[in-house]
Order: structure tokens, then C-alpha cells, then sequence
């Protein structure tokens, strides 16, 4: 497998091009991303799946750039949405709207009128007065809603618990004891049609154990529905593959073991299959940059101080997510003491990594942090009135900023101050 992140001639490249070179263009911080190891990641997920019905729903919260998007679309892959700018991100950069699922316990009358308008492919219903709302604004509209109930298996991901999204004590799904029912409910409900059922268990899983146990439980159910006349037409099995961040214990399944247990379960069943990736797709695809502004000796440890913090990278800081950092220049000495990278912002909890045995570097020098390219440019904000970074998208050997840096007045210039102050 060819990696597109990779050191030459003493320098780390993004695919063709030298990442310092796109430094000395853009500035620093910014997230790269590599088309095409972008592409590989879809297509891997669609290869695995090509002899049989199948949909990838990218999951776009992972990363919802325009030109990420155009690129998902362009490989016929659809999108798993969970919000109205989502759905709006995904229709603007030309997705199918049959390709289009619609996520999340909380949408709103103005989010569903807006996707049956549109004509998606399903509602991924978390709730039954969300299936109530959808049946009501459908009715409204003149229009029949397709519906797929998120089946909450209370199985445990084993996965950090604040990614965790499957037991019973989270927010997610219908218990799956109350499916008959709820596919009764839709039933009796004249804008409502039952195409699908749906899970997700989780995000970063490491362990193809919880997937087995639910997708076994959902091929049950599948059954069952359909003995009680509720034929289901596909099965979502939500995204959470997990990725590796770092060389230690906890190497996740590869897609293709992953995609064999997803066939084990369900392949026998007269559905189509959608899958919502997110993190397996845009995770190893982007990494970020940033430049060490100071090298400080602290009392126990060394701090290298950069000009990226928790508002450009929020993983470390919520999670403490293990991200890789390395030089942009290749240097293989490590150093002894142990230390850290920190940002700028006044939070103790600011910081990139903890507790390494860092590269040596200088003030100027460039740092690589790889596995950022899911859940990092879309999480980012503006704290201590930073400007939200830059995004570059590598070809080959061309680069294109896919979001210029934010300026100082587009942070500041939206403040209106009253009249009468
Ligand atoms: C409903 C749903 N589908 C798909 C995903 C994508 O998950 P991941 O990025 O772990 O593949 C998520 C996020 O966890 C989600 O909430
Ligand atoms: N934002 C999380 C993943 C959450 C997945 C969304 N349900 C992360 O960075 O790992």
C-alpha cells in the first residue's frame, strides 16, 4: 500500500509535494489532505461490497470541506448527514439526494420539511415523536417520508466513553425490544414508510467483537420484522471502524475483516447494505501542520510550544487523543527528556501531545501531527479569537487551499454594538 504522507530526500512530503513548500504558500497552522488516499479509503469500502447491493454514506461530520464532499461524490459514494448545513453541504457539492441519509436525534420541523423537499433517501428516525414530527411535516408537505428506525443494541463498543453511542444509557436510537412495535407505529401512520433499520454503536472501535454481536442482533430483528410484515429494504450499519493513531497495543481490524463481518451477518438477507465510515475514511487521509513558535525548559519536562492549539485540534483536549507528531524535516534522533507539545491558548488542557519523547526541534521548524484529517478541521473554533486555520487538498504534485485561513475581520468584523452603547 503506497502511503501518501511520507519522507523524502529528509523531508516529509504529502503525496508529490514538499509539505514546507505549502508552508512558505499558506502559512501555518493548516490541515492537508491527500486525495488520493481519500479515494483509496471509499473505494475500499465499495470494492468490499461490489458484487451486492450497497451504499457508502460518507459520514460528513468527519470532515465536510466542499472539495472533500465533490470528491465523495465524484466516486458515487453518498453522504450520512446530521444536520441541515450538513444536508446543505452535501447537496451543494452535487451528492444524489437517494444517496443522502439524515442522522441525529434532533431534528427540527424546519430539517425534515427541508429533506422531504429534497427527496433523500431515508430519515435515520431516533425517536418515536421524531417519527410523529416526520409524519406530521410530511403530511403537511403532501408527501410520504422514508423512514429507517436507529436501533440503540445496548452493546458495548469498547471504545472511549464519550464516543460511545449503542448502550442504553446513551442518548442514541430506540431500544431494539420496542422495534415491532415502533415498525407497527409507522405502519398506522399515513406519511410514514418503512425502508430501512439502522444502528451505530460508536465511534474508533478497535474490536470487531461489538460489531459481530450487533449486526447478528440486527440480521434477528430483520427476520422478525419481516414475520410481522414489515419488510425492510436495506440495513445501515453506521460507521466507528476505528483507525490507527499510533504503533501501540490497540491496532484496529483492517476494512476487509471488518467488511468480511458486516457479510457474515447480513450478506444472506434480500437488503441493501449502507455503511456511514466517516473516521476510516478521512482519518489517515489529512494530517496537520503547524511551526514551533518556542522551545521552553520547564522544571520536569520540555515544552514545545506551536502556533496550533485545542481551538485548531480539539482531540487531545476533549479525548486525550494520541496523535503522532513528527518533524516535517526528518530527524531520527529523539530526544531523552520527556515533553510536550502546546499551544497557544490559556487552558491548562491546550496541548497537541503529552509525555513524548519528542523530535529535537527549533523555533521556525515545522511539526507534522498525522491521523487528523476526521474530526479535526470540523471540530476546530475560535477561542482567544483565533482565526479558524487553513485547509490544502494535494493531487500529485499540486496543491489547492480548500478553505483560505480565516482573517481577522471575518473573526472580529460580525460584532454589531448597539446604538446606545
Ligand atoms: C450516525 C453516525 N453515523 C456514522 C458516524 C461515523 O462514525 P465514524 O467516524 O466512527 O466512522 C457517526 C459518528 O460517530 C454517527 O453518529
Ligand atoms: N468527534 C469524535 C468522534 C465522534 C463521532 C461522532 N458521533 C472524535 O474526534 O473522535
Amino acid at each position: 500500500m503506497v502511503h501518501h504522507f511520507q519522507y523524502r530526500h529528509g523531508e516529509l512530503y504529502a503525496e508529490d509535494v514538499a509539505i514546507a513548500d505549502i508552508a512558505s504558500e499558506v502559512g501555518t497552522p493548516f490541515y492537508l489532505y491527500s486525495r488520493a488516499t481519500f479515494t483509496r479509503h471509499i473505494k475500499v469500502m465499495q470494492e468490499a461490497f461490489a458484487d451486492r447491493p450497497t451504499l457508502v454514506a460518507y459520514a460528513v461530520k468527519a470532515n465536510s470541506n466542499q472539495a472533500i464532499l465533490k470528491l465523495v461524490a465524484s466516486l458515487g459514494a453518498g453522504a450520512d448527514v446530521v444536520s441541515l448545513g450538513e444536508l446543505m453541504r452535501a447537496e451543494r457539492a452535487g451528492i444524489p439526494s437517494d444517496k443522502i441519509v439524515f442522522s441525529g436525534v434532533a431534528k427540527t420541523h424546519e430539517e425534515i420539511a427541508y429533506a422531504l423537499n429534497m427527496g433523500i433517501k431515508c430519515f435515520n428516525a431516533e425517536s418515536e415523536p421524531e417519527l410523529l414530527r416526520i409524519n406530521e411535516v410530511a403530511k403537511s408537505l403532501g408527501k410520504i417520508a422514508p423512514v429507517s428506525v436507529r436501533i440503540n443494541p445496548n452493546v458495548d463498543a469498547k471504545t472511549h466513553a464519550k464516543i460511545s453511542t449503542g448502550k442504553a444509557e446513551n442518548k442514541f436510537g430506540i431500544p431494539f425490544e420496542r422495534a415491532n412495535e415502533v415498525y407497527q407505529t409507522i405502519a398506522e401512520c399515513d406519511h410514514l414508510k418503512a425502508v430501512g433499520i439502522d444502528m451505530h454503536i460508536g465511534s474508533q472501535i478497535t474490536d470487531l467483537e461489538p460489531f459481530d454481536n450487533a449486526f447478528k442482533l440486527m440480521a434477528e430483528l430483520v427476520e422478525k420484522l419481516g414475520n410481522a410484515g414489515h419488510k425492510i429494504e436495506h440495513i445501515d450499519v453506521g460507521g466507528g471502524l476505528g483507525i490507527p493513531y499510533d504503533n501501540s497495543n490497540q491496532v484496529p481490524p483492517e476494512p476487509m475483516a471488518y467488511a468480511q463481518i458486516v457479510r457474515k451477518n447480513l450478506n444472506h438477507l434480500d437488503c441493501e447494505i449502507v455503511l456511514e465510515p466517516g473516521r476510516m475514511v478521512a482519518g489517515n487521509a489529512g494530517i496537520f501542520i503547524t511551526k514551533v513558535e518556542y522551545v521552553k525548559e520547564g522544571a520536569e519536562r520540555q515544552f514545545v510550544i506551536v502556533d496550533a492549539g485545542m481551538n485548531d485540534l480539539l482531540r487531545p483536549t476533549l479525548y486525550e487523543s494520541y496523535h503522532t507528531v513528527q518533524p516535517v524535516k526528518e530527524d531520527a534522533k529523539l530526544q531523552e527528556r520527556m515533553g510536550d507539545v502546546v499551544g497557544p491558548v490559556c487552558e491548562t488542557g491546550d496541548y497537541i501531545a503529552k509525555g513524548r519523547h519528542l523530535p529535537h526541534v527549533e523555533e521556525g521548524d515545522l511539526l507534522a501531527v498525522m491521523s487528523a484529517g476526521a474530526y479535526g478541521a470540523v471540530m476546530s473554533g475560535t477561542y482567544n479569537t483565533r482565526p479558524l486555520c487553513a485547509e490544502v487538498m494535494v493531487d500529485g504534485d499540486q496543491f489547492h487551499i480548500i478553505r483560505p485561513r480565516q482573517t481577522y475581520e471575518d473573526l472580529i468584523g460580525q460584532d454589531s454594538v448597539p446604538d446606545w452603547l
